[in-house]
């Protein structure tokens, strides 16, 4: 018999590590990462457009393959795992979360701006009303103050989510931060706590494991940090440290280290790492997700990436105004042409 998981992890490089590679992930890799994952014995494998269901766009860039065959494939090699999708209301609808249920899905993430959860009622009672396991994701949480972050959280329980996230989709929030974050949230909040986070300023592993001393019991990883901006917390490293604190993740530390390096590597066009892009979206907390379109529209205008990142922290821009990249680098654009005039 398996031993109760301690922490129960989520795995999300078939869903955040899309944005990484442009969401051109194929059938073959995802039936192959998600066979090997349900064979580690991960609980839960998250797989959609890396912006949630409905995300294939020109504004959030377009899925090489259908996300209803992914999710399908994923279902079908999962004996064990629970495959759960991600959905931005006003982005994914009722209709994807139902056909998503219908082909196998079984949590349902429903992801709002920090401030925002009000706009999730409806989408957590329709994944409940479908027999799913709801989760309410609050993205950009470096961006509320503790008070308005926990406000939130409530709002989501009240809707009946079962878990309730701090999202740290910037990977802005420091160690202090998510000790505050989540003890307020542990105070106030009956349902689970989890904790999404991004290394773009090297702390994801700090502040995961932060966040599980404060009481967070569900979290977040992509292997091999196959994730937006520098990824996530890297999940099989995440499982050996979880391992050496006597905290079992039910998950097997070598089946995950082998596929990281044989199956999941090969995907990625180059190593993770924290390059001066991912760097600069930490520093001046920019939404990961963004990484690849800055990096495009400095192209197309000739200019520094950097210094589009730094003005989307400076204007605040949050998931969903992707079409202000474009326009804050043709100001820039402008701007350096009249100085150098
Ligand atoms: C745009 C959705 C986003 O990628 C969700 C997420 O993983 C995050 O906010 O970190
Ligand atoms: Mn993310």
């Amino acid at each position: 018999m398996t031993k109760s998981r301690d922490i129960t992890i989520t795995e999300v490089a078939l869903r955040d590590g899309s944005h990484a590679i442009g969401h051109q992930y194929t059938l073959e890799q995802v039936t192959a990462v998600s066979k090997a994952l349900d064979e580690a014995n991960v609980p839960y494998i998250e797989v959609s457009h890396g912006d949630g269901l409905g995300g294939s766009s020109q504004q959030f860039g377009t899925s090489l393959t259908d996300e209803m065959k992914l999710i399908e494939a994923a279902v079908s090699v999962s004996k064990q795992a629970k495959v759960a999708v991600l959905l931005l209301p006003g982005v994914g609808t009722m209709k994807d979360l139902r056909q998503a249920a219908d082909i196998g899905a079984k949590m349902a993430r429903v992801a709002t701006h920090v401030t925002e959860a009000d706009v999730s009622p409806q989408h957590i009672n329709l994944a409940k009303e479908l027999g799913m396991e709801t989760v309410g994701f609050l993205m950009m949480s470096h961006m509320a103050p503790v008070a308005k972050l926990v406000e939130q959280a409530k709002l989501m329980e009240s809707y009946g989510a079962d878990t309730v996230y701090v999202v740290d989709s910037a990977g802005a929030l420091l160690p202090y931060e998510v000790r505050e974050r989540i003890r307020a949230m542990r105070q106030e909040l009956t349902v689970n706590i989890g904790f999404h986070g991004h290394n773009n300023l090297s702390l994801a592993m700090a502040n995961t494991l932060v966040a599980i001393e404060e009481g967070a019991t569900r979290i977040d990883g992509s292997i091999r940090c196959l994730g937006a901006g520098a990824g996530n917390t890297q999940t099989e490293v995440l499982i050996a440290v979880l391992e050496r604190m006597g905290l079992n993740t039910g998950v097997d530390l070598y089946k995950m280290m082998d596929l990281a390096e044989n199956i999941v590597a090969p995907i990625l066009k180059k190593p993770q790492e924290i390059a001066k892009d991912s760097l600069v979206m930490g520093y001046a907390g920019v939404y990961s997700s963004f990484l690849l379109h800055a990096q495009r529209a400095a192209k197309q205008f000739d200019i520094d990436s950097r210094d589009i990142l730094i003005e989307l922290g400076k204007r605040k821009v949050v998931g969903g105004q992707e079409d202000m990249i474009i326009d804050v680098a043709s100001e820039i654009a402008k701007r350096q042409k009249i100085v150098n005039a």
